[in-house]
């Protein structure tokens, strides 16, 4: 299980963002957080994914409380929770191509062919694994971006709103898998109310997470 009780984070003095936010995923649940733009969604998934420090509160991650984030955070919790951000360019190398960013996350010393299983399973070609960033779809890196959070094995898999930058077909299809993923924990934000609806066991509105929220819906 992955939760977190009453945090508190922000940027700095007088930018708090998340004022007492609390939740649970467990593996096998897919639940949805709904929420305006700039209300802290990112903010959350971050502090989640254990990118960004609290300012107070807990993260437990498997019974256990998590004490150290970002750079410090021990890289055996970091790899069970996969991230997916929502805009792909800005979370790939452009020099790479798909196969490397495919199989960044992959345990060190794992056999070659297991980032072309990581592929198969988003739906990527060998032929599309050769290309670079600019040579593809914002949809096909996307796929590569969630096969590269796959790599790591992780039980927890946090999507940033993994669809917005794509087109109706790209997103259904990307939903599609990671919703049969149900040895996963999903968390998926959105500003998508229909989205969430119709692909998370349960969704929560911003409102309902935070005891004393910075930003209201
Ligand atoms: N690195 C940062 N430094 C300072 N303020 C930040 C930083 N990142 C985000 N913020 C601010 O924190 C607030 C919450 O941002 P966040 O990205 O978490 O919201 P969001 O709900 O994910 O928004 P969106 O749906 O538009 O992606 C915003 O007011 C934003 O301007």
């Amino acid at each position: 299980m992955l939760s977190a009780t009453g945090l508190v984070a922000g940027y700095g003095k007088g930018r708090r963002v998340l004022g007492g936010v609390s939740l649970t995923l467990e593996q096998g649940r897919m639940i949805g957080v709904l929420g305006p733009s700039g209300c802290g969604k990112s903010t959350l998934i971050r502090v989640l994914a254990l990118l960004h420090e609290p300012d107070a509160g807990q993260v437990r991650l498997d019974g256990e409380r998590v004490t150290r984030f970002r750079y410090a955070a021990p890289a055996e919790l970091r790899r069970r929770i996969g991230v997916v951000f929502q805009h792909p360019r800005a979370s790939v190398d452009p020099r790479h191509t798909l196969r490397r960013i495919v199989a960044a996350h992959l345990p060190a010393g794992a056999a070659p062919e297991e980032a072309d299983r990581l592929a198969e399973l988003v739906g990527l070609t060998p032929e599309l694994l050769r290309r670079r960033p600019h040579e593809v779809s914002d949809g096909q890196l996307q796929r590569a971006c969630l096969a590269r959070a796959l790599g790591s094995g992780p039980r927890y898999l946090l999507c940033d709103e993994m669809t917005a930058m794509l087109d109706a077909s790209s997103a259904a299809a990307l939903v599609h898998l990671v919703r049969t993923r149900r040895d996963l924990g999903v968390l998926m934000v959105s500003h998508d109310a229909a989205l969430l609806d119709a692909c998370c066991d349960e969704t929560f509105r911003w409102r309902d997470l935070t005891a004393a929220p910075a930003h209201r819906e």
